[in-house]
């Protein structure tokens, strides 16, 4: 018997899967590894409750990474497939990342830290979804290892574009979690725009490299000095050629940074993004 082809207008709903194991847990629901009926196609199913979504008045922002991922088509950007609700939860269909989340694998590296090959391909492969984004007017905001996953093939998906906007922007939302990430111009509440994920693209390539972020401190005040001044250490296992590429990313003024273009063209990255 053939399997109708379901139309873009179909209605997805729970029926349609199977669900499996608990892949984590998210910000406001868990994860679950689901298989749909039909196909057997493997998918991630991301819960989100209604009752936590309003009392972290996050509505407006969960419809916004909704409409922003629906519209992202890149190799490099986790695909949202579909959604659909019930009166309790919200549903979002993801692509199955099957190697899970890249912060986990670079606790497990020894040294909690990717060599140059890793780091080289990674950074290259957030560049090309960071460019493809911005084509697209998307400001992701928020790159850091915890939003990045891993295909079984090793290749990165960025994922969690629940702080993504379109830019330029000045939204001033209570940003939680770490601050290790913010550039100077977000930490000053001035308006920003692109530029804010070339900052976070050289501190995400530092981490790789080194296990943690170049202003990791004790204090948030702390913190906020060392990135208004945007004074870096360079522990001797960084090379010249990482150096060179971090230092075109990390500056304070955001158009100085080079363009995801540059980095993708970068020596050092060229030379070891392939190497295995
Ligand atoms: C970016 C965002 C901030 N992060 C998330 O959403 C997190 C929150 C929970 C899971 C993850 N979300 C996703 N995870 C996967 N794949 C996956 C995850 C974990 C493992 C894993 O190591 N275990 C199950 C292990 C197996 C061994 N046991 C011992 C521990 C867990 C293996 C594969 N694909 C798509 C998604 C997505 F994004 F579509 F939902």
């Amino acid at each position: 018997d053939h399997v109708e082809a379901r139309g873009p207008s179909y209605r997805w709903n729970l029926d349609d899967f199977e669900i499996g194991a608990p892949l984590g847990r998210g910000k406001f629901g868990r994860v679950y590894l689901a298989r749909e009926k039909t196909t057997h196609y493997m998918v991630a199913l991301k819960t989100l409750y209604k009752v936590e979504l309003m009392k972290g008045r996050v509505e407006k922002q969960v419809m916004r990474e909704i409409e922003i991922q629906t519209h992202l088509r890149h190799p490099h950007i986790l695909q949202l497939l579909t959604y659909f609700h019930d009166h309790k939860r919200i549903y979002l269909v993801l692509e199955f990342a099957a190697r899970g989340e890249l912060y986990k694998e670079l606790k497990r590296q020894p040294n909690e830290r990717f060599n140059e090959h890793l780091s080289a391909k990674y950074t290259y492969q957030v560049a090309d979804a960071l460019e493809y984004c911005h084509r697209n007017n998307v400001i992701h905001r928020d790159i850091k290892p915890e939003n990045l996953l891993l295909t079984y093939e090793g290749n990165v998906k960025l994922a969690d574009f629940g702080w993504s906007v379109h830019a330029p922007s000045s939204k001033r939302n209570t940003l939680c979690g770490t601050l290790d990430y913010l550039p100077p111009e977000m930490v000053s509440g001035e308006t920003y725009d692109i530029f804010v994920d070339h900052w976070c693209l050289g501190i995400l390539c530092y981490e790789f490299l080194v296990g943690k972020p170049p202003f990791l401190s004790d204090s948030q005040q702390e913190t906020y000095v060392k990135i208004k001044a945007a004074n870096i250490q360079w522990p001797e296992q960084i090379t010249p050629g990482a150096k060179d590429l971090i230092s075109r990313l990390i500056k304070r003024k955001s158009w100085e940074r080079i363009s995801m273009a540059a980095v993708k063209k970068h020596f050092w990255i060229v030379k070891y993004k392939d190497l295995h």
